[in-house]
Order: structure tokens, then sequence, then C-alpha cells
């Protein structure tokens, strides 16, 4: 594990008050985030103009709160209750790469029109009715995530030199959005266990927007690295196959949130954008709590190489176009495990 390496910080508020920043200024905050996504596909943002700190803070406490309920209470918002994915996860009822995740969460989507409790996805969202003010706050840090990924994306299409046409044909892909809010909490983690808190993955969609509480040591980026391979006394399981790198710590600091790409990205930039594996050890003393905002594409986006890109990535496209909703519902399906729990988000 290398510690002294810190992921870069991208100041995005030049994109979310356009009318105060010169063009110059979004160029750079532009050409910032093409080079952290092409080299990391992980980053800071420095949101510190845009959110309170007192704001997270609030919103990590109300889900301890619910957290350290009894069991009776937070099933009563089981996903069980309904469409298996929006709703309350038990302690390792999420599984990652076949093994149980020390973690519990809570899931909310994006709201359907006409919801349908039996169909997978399409249900109700669950909110907890103790503690007080929880849906209220929540929904108030969607609506802020929601204004940050859509600024984060035309940051993006800035960098990838895309023009006003092709961002516009970019932008009506994530204009609505099928966001996921997961609230997770993460007991520590025993040394004996067989698995980990969260086990190593790739984000499906968009773009995920992470605030974590500030325990250390516990979110690891694996960075791709010729030449270099994960030190084989570790003592933790090979979760990232052949691939050349090493796990870097990705901690908290203050004012800003992480934020990764997602598989979504990597179709559009045709891989010169690679979403990139992470993990979750916790193996600190205190109850962890991270609440990720996943931005999305639209549920009927049509995703697929842009054009711009291909032309710059040698004219073959090398992913197969998707339907971002067929390829989520692809992905929560096939998460059942044979018990009836379910594959993390
Ligand atoms: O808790 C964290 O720091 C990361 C969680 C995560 O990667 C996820 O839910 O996709
Ligand atoms: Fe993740």
């Amino acid at each position: 594990m290398q510690s002294s390496f810190q992921l870069p910080t991208i100041d995005i508020g030049p994109y979310l008050d356009p009318t105060q920043s010169s063009s110059l200024e979004r160029a750079a905050v532009s050409k910032a985030l093409h080079d952290a996504c092409v080299k990391y596909g992980f980053f800071y943002l420095n949101i510190s103009k845009y959110v309170d700190p007192s704001e997270p803070e609030e919103l990590t406490r109300l889900a301890r709160e619910f957290f350290f309920l009894p069991h009776e209470e937070k099933d009563k918002i089981s996903i069980r209750n309904q469409d298996h994915a929006r709703g309350y996860q038990r302690l390792q009822e999420n599984v990652t790469n076949g093994k149980a995740d020390n973690h519990e969460g809570i899931d909310f989507y994006r709201p359907v029109e006409n919801p349908d409790k039996s169909k997978t996805l399409w249900g109700e969202n669950q909110w907890p009715s103790v503690p007080g003010a929880f849906q209220q706050k929540y929904e108030q840090w969607i609506e802020r995530m929601k204004i940050l990924g859509m600024a984060v994306m035309e940051a993006m299409a800035g960098g990838l030199g895309l023009n006003e046409d092709e961002w516009k044909e970019l932008r009506a892909q994530v204009d609505d959005s099928f966001w996921v809010l997961r609230i997770i909490g993460y007991p520590p983690l025993p040394t004996d266990y067989d698995g980990f808190s969260c086990g190593a993955h790739k984000d499906y969609g968009c773009l995920t927007l992470l605030y974590a509480d500030p325990t250390r040591s516990a979110l690891q980026v694996f960075l791709r690295k010729s030449g270099v391979s994960v030190a084989e006394d570790d003592g933790l399981p090979n979760e990232q196959g052949d691939e050349e790198g090493v796990w870097i710590n990705a901690d908290p600091i203050p004012g800003c949130i992480v934020c990764n790409i997602g598989q979504m990205c990597e179709i559009w930039t045709n891989g010169l954008y690679k979403s990139t594996l992470h993990r979750v050890i916790h193996r600190g003393s205190n109850y962890r709590t991270s609440i990720p905002f996943f931005f999305e594409p639209n549920f009927d986006a049509n995703v697929k190489p842009l054009a711009t890109v291909l032309a710059r990535t040698g004219n073959t496209a090398s992913y197969e176009p998707v339907i971002y909703g067929d390829f989520l519902l692809g992905n929560v399906e096939n998460n059942f495990t044979q018990d009836g729990t379910r594959g993390r988000y």
C-alpha cells in the first residue's frame, strides 16, 4: 500500500457558477478534470464554496441514528418488502465477488411514474420515519448532488473537446438522471472475516459523488501502473486479477468529496477514461458512514462512444452500445444470490 500519493483535487466552482467565472478559468478546470479522468478515474472535488460542511455532517448523524436502531425497526424498510432494490439491506446482505460485504445500507433511486413493487427496481423509495427530518435532509442533498453531477459532466465535455452540439447530445442522455443515493454503515471489519467491508468493484454508471465521514484508511483505489504489482505479502486476497498497479488510500479531505467515473463514462470515451477498481477495508474501531450519490444516465439513454472521442481513439469502437436501464437491470438482477439476498448496487 502506497501512503504518500494523493489523488488530484479539482475545484469545480467555475462550472457551478458560470456567470462568475471566465471561459479561461473553466477551460483550466476541464483540463485538470480530463487529466485526472485519463490517469486515475478518481479525484477529489472541492465543493467548499457550494456546500456548508454542517450539511453532510448532519446527514452522517442521521444515518448513524438510523443504523443504531433495533433490527426490527430497520427491517420495516427492508428491500425484501418490495422491489429488492429500494430500501434497507442488513449487515452482510450485499455480496461482491461472491463474498458477503461487512456493511449495511439503504438505497434510494429516482422515483418512477408507475411504481410496481413486484418489479425489480420499480417500487417506491422507503424513507424511514425515525429519525425525523431524515427524508427532508436527504432530499435536499439529492437536489444538490444532481446539480453538481451536471456541472462535472459539463466540465468533462469541455475536457473532451466536445462542441456545443455534441455537449447538448450528451446532456440529453443525463438530464433526467436515474440517480441512486446509497447510505452505508460499516462496523469494524473483524480480522478473521472472509471478505471485505466492500469488495473490489467498478461503479456502473456515470459519476459517483462520495461524501464519507473522516475515517481514514478505509476506501482504497487501485492505481494502474505497468511494471508494478501488489506486494504478495500485503496479506489480502488478490482482487485486481492480472492488472498491474498498487492499492492506495483515498482518505477524506475536509471541504471535498471523492468523485470517480463509472462504466458508462468509459463507454462514451471509448476507454479513454477508465472506471477504476475500488474497495473498502475498514479495520478501525469506529462505526464508519459513507454516502455515495450515483449520478447516472437517463434510464433510456443509449450509451455509445462519442464521435469526437472515437475519432481521437483510432475510429474503432471498443465498446458495444448499451441502454443504461437494461444494463442496470441486468446488474441488479444478476446480483441475487441463492438465498434471495442481492449484490451491492
Ligand atoms: O464507502 C465507500 O467509501 C465506497 C462505497 C462504494 O464504493 C460504493 O458504494 O460503490
Ligand atoms: Fe463504488
